[in-house]
């Protein structure tokens, strides 16, 4: 294990960033590639739409026909057919004729308009739908309610890139261009290992000293956020043989473990002294508050560590900052950083003396803007578990500028909005 300095948090960052290997990429089906990130640019094998079609259920026209159609000079047309969506008829539209078509249908070839079926009335008053004649009441303009070939995407075109995440709106935009399979990166196996010798499982009575263990179900729930269900997810008392033994086989298995708890000075901190035979792991003191003290890095068995604080709230802020980027960047994914909007502080706040300070607040809107308040008492984060969990995000106020008046504008990141 290397390290010791104190480092910032986006340097802290970058040295993650610069280092975490890519996940290997597979060829997988789309429509269960949901949340999984594209690892090769995707071209459109098909113009969207496929071809001329109605936007609208009323009359394939020719527009000329109707040069000076109104309700008080109605022009009527001969109704020589009709298409309805998913019709391979092309029929003949010839002067003074309209064909009933249907929206989503191809548009007839010798048409370049669509009457509304509101702006016209057929034979029979009771049936918006003429048989056999038309009258049409409004004029249209060429073009009108017709769904260009190709103007949402021109085939051979990008349609998504290497780097995207597969939202729900990108895999339907991808189905429909009639791709079926994707190239993406799988989703990391991450494995979660909380210690600490007064952890008791939630509702187990306490002694003294003992204390209900909620690292290990945030972890598992910010995984979940992120669209991963962790792999293993282990309880570790305070001996660090045993911990080092569980960190050889848990890496051989996993792609990343996330450690809480024992990074600290302390006597006890049994992770901190577990990985001081790994090479290639380092402890920093990051200047952030809270989320101080962090060991990452590659361990020999393999797999990636992220050893955080055992604070919960220290925790919550260290996955936010360090961990959840880096899995995103593990995926390919080209954009990793949250965006910052600005909010006005409610009231004022002391800042964290030379360090960033990642602030759990909660966001109201206020005169078209944002506002903030702190979830938590700013003098007591790191432990605030109980406040933390009312937090819609956090505000990030830089190591330099102290402390936050009332009215000032400060960053904010939305992790729960
Ligand atoms: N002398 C110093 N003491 C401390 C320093 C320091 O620099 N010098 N740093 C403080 C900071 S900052 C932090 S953060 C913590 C880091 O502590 P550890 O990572 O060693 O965490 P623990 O001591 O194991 O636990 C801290 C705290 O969190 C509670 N905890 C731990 N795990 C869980 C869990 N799974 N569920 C709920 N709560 C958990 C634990 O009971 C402690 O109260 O060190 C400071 N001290
Ligand atoms: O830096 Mo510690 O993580 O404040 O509580």
């Amino acid at each position: 294990m290397s390290g010791g300095g104190a480092v910032t948090a986006e340097e802290h960052l970058r040295w993650i960033l610069d280092r975490i290997p890519l996940l290997p990429v597979r060829e997988a089906a789309l429509a269960e590639s949901a949340g999984l990130v594209l690892a090769a640019d995707v071209d459109s094998p098909l113009d969207l739409p496929l071809w001329d079609n109605s936007a609208m259920d009323g009359y394939a026209v020719r527009a000329v026909d109707l040069a000076g159609a109104g309700a008080d000079r109605p022009v009527t047309l001969r109704v020589i057919g009709e298409v309805a969506a998913g019709s391979p008829e092309d029929p003949r539209i010839g002067p003074g004729e309209a064909v009933r078509i249907m929206t989503g249908a191809p548009l007839p070839s010798s048409a370049d308009a669509v009457v509304p079926v509101e702006w016209t009335a057929g034979e029979d008053p009771a049936d918006p739908w003429a048989e056999h004649e038309v009258r049409v009441l409004r004029a249209v303009e060429y073009g009108a309610n017709v769904r260009r070939r190709g103007e949402d995407v021109s085939a051979g075109t990008p349609i998504a890139s290497a780097g995207d995440r597969l939202s729900a709106a990108r895999i339907a935009g991808l189905a429909a261009a009639g791709v079926t399979r994707v190239r993406v990166r799988p989703r990391p196996r991450v494995a979660i290992l909380v210690t600490g010798s007064e952890l008791r499982a939630p509702g187990e009575p306490l002694d003294r000293g003992q204390i209900p263990e909620s690292n290990s179900v945030l972890l598992r729930a910010l995984l979940a956020e992120n669209g991963i269900e962790a792999s293993r997810v282990l309880v570790s008392g305070d001996d660090a043989g045993a911990l080092a033994e569980r960190l050889d086989r848990l890496g051989a298995s996993t792609d990343v473990v996330i450690t809480t708890g024992g990074v600290g000075p302390g006597r006890h901190d049994v992770v901190r002294i577990a990985l001081e035979r790994e090479p290639e792991v380092r402890a920093v003191r990051v200047a952030v508050r809270p989320g101080q003290p962090q060991c990452v890095g590659r361990l020999t068995s393999g797999a990636w560590i992220f050893a955080l604080p055992g604070n919960p709230v220290s925790a919550a802020v260290s996955f936010e900052l360090f961990v959840r980027p880096a899995l995103l960047h593990a995926q390919g994914r080209g954009e990793v950083e949250r965006i910052r909007v600005p909010a006005r502080a409610a009231v004022a706040w002391r800042g964290a003396a030379g360090r960033l300070q990642v602030l759990p607040i909660r966001i109201e809107p206020v005169d078209g803007g944002l506002a903030c308040r702190p979830a938590v008492d700013p003098g007591g984060v790191s432990h605030a578990v109980g406040g933390h969990g009312s937090a819609d995000g956090y505000a990030l106020v830089p190591a330099e500028r102290g402390d936050v008046a009332a009215g000032e504008t400060v960053d904010v990141i939305l992790v729960d909005r």
